[in-house]
């Protein structure tokens, strides 16, 4: 039976309870539950094909084909890895579409504005860098003020100095938003470094759960980031003995 209970929620910006989705009789989430506290930034971990970007996409209510509850605010925003610019449209365009309403140039140009990429407006897609792009469909999602933002391994296609400038990007604009988050990251670094509460997800289900209590800025420096960094990897499997080697 496919139950759809997508819908308003008090209390939390995201109320997960016995879902499992299934792709050929095989139950790719199994009887998950999570809570998501408004204002929260949670990120999740997993190994590959674990089915983080299912739940992503179900909480978008981009794939509605479940069984059980799966309540998230109707102000909720999405970005993927890829930017997913039509390039027949200018950056300013991009950033309204879909968003119901007249297509206003200053709304679009203050949440380009927020992503620094006030400048480029009037840009073609084309004639944006990578990290711009990114930047763009960040910006995209502000737009819409969203109460959940749902980020989908939105730096994984960055290279490494330019997906520092998001990271730290991203970590101000929630700070700012007040947004909840959900980020998928493959980067155990970055959880540590950007969420509230770090979730490893296994069996269909979140497997374990773990709260950074430090203070931001965060620091790679300090010994207690290592500490959780070392704990989260030693979950996912990870040999960290090994892999300092
Ligand atoms: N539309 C679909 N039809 C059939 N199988 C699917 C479909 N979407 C996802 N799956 C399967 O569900 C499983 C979970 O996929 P999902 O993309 O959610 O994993 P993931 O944890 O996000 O992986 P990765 O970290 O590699 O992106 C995979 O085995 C995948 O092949």
């Amino acid at each position: 039976m496919a139950t759809d209970v997508h819908g308003p929620l008090t209390g939390h910006a995201v109320h997960v309870e016995g879902l499992t989705r299934s792709f050929d009789g095989r139950a790719v989430i199994d009887d998950l539950r999570l809570d998501i506290a408004p204002g929260e930034f949670v990120a999740l971990l997993g190994r590959s094909g674990c089915g983080k970007s299912t739940l992503l996409r179900i909480l978008a209510g981009l794939d509605r084909d479940i069984e059980g509850t799966a309540l998230v605010p109707r102000r909720r925003a999405v970005a993927f890895q890829a930017p997913r610019l039509m390039p027949w449209k200018k950056v300013w365009r991009n950033v309204l579409l879909g968003l119901p309403g007249r297509a206003e140039r200053s709304l679009a140009a203050r949440a380009l504005d927020e992503v620094g990429l006030g400048h480029r407006v009037d840009a073609w897609p084309k004639t944006l860098s990578g990290g711009e792009a990114q930047r763009a469909s960040l910006a995209r999602a502000l737009v819409r003020e969203p109460d959940l933002l749902l980020l989908d391994e939105p730096f994984g296609a960055l290279d490494a100095l330019t997906r520092i400038k998001a990271q730290r990007l991203v970590g101000e604009l929630w700070q700012r938003r007040g947004c909840a988050v959900l980020l998928v990251t493959h980067d155990v670094e970055e959880a540590v470094l950007l969420a509230d509460r770090v979730l490893v997800m296994d069996g269909g289900r979140i497997a374990h759960e773990e709260r950074i209590g430090l203070d931001r800025p965060r620091e790679i420096t300090d010994p207690r980031f290592a500490a959780l960094r070392a704990r989260l990897l030693e979950r996912l499997g990870v040999d960290t003995a090994a892999a300092a080697a």
